[in-house]
């Protein structure tokens, strides 16, 4: 699996070193309140366990399901709901944690969708940050790291579903995407 990587774009240590940074500043800013985490499968699983690991106060985690590339390299400008959220969402304080913000759709219908269910405060945190890739006008409140406009795989980002369970960011040798 590691031969079929070009080049590591953000390594293993980095990533942690983030989340460690980032569940700091998640801690104060959420101290004495009782948000609700949710994930966005499947890409997300990798850096919401780390994340919130480091997140010291209390908190519920929630998974929603949405696929909007069916495992290729362009969106298909549909957002599909695999998984709904089980907890109401109406005035609870949201924390949204993505692998990546691309095109935006993603987090676009998300963010009009909780707003629709009346939650009373929704934060993006992202690991990963394309913007030269966005067709939504969407921004995080915070954001690991920005990447080039390059298809990446790893820590929760496939191609065809592969590649996910890498634990670092990397982009794929061209002759695996068939290029
Ligand atoms: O900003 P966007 O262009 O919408 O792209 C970002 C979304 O695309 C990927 O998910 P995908 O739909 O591939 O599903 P997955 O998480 O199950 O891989 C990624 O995990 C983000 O959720
Ligand atoms: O660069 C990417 N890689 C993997 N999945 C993605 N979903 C949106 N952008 C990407
Ligand atoms: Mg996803």
């Amino acid at each position: 699996m590691h031969n079929e990587i070009e080049k590591i774009l953000i390594s293993e240590d980095e990533i942690q070193q983030k989340c460690k940074e980032l569940g700091e500043q998640l801690t104060k800013e959420y101290d004495g309140r009782f948000p609700l985490a949710i994930g966005v499968l499947k890409g997300a699983m990798p850096f919401m366990g780390d994340l919130l690991k480091r997140m010291e106060t209390h908190l519920e985690m929630d998974f929603m399901d949405v696929s909007s590339y069916d495992g290729g390299m362009r969106s298909t400008g549909e957002v599909k709901i695999v998984k709904d959220l089980d907890t109401q969402v109406e005035g609870r304080d949201l924390i949204i944690v993505e692998d990546i913000i691309d095109s935006g759709l993603t987090l676009s219908y998300l963010v009009d969708l909780f707003k629709y269910r009346k939650a009373k405060s929704i934060k993006i945190v992202t690991l990963l940050d394309k913007p030269e890739g966005r067709t939504s006008h969407i921004k995080a409140d915070t954001i690991g790291f920005e990447v080039p406009d390059e298809f990446v795989v790893g820590y929760g980002l496939d191609y065809n579903e592969k590649y996910r369970n890498l634990p670092y960011i990397g982009v794929l040798k061209p002759e695996v995407y068939g290029g």
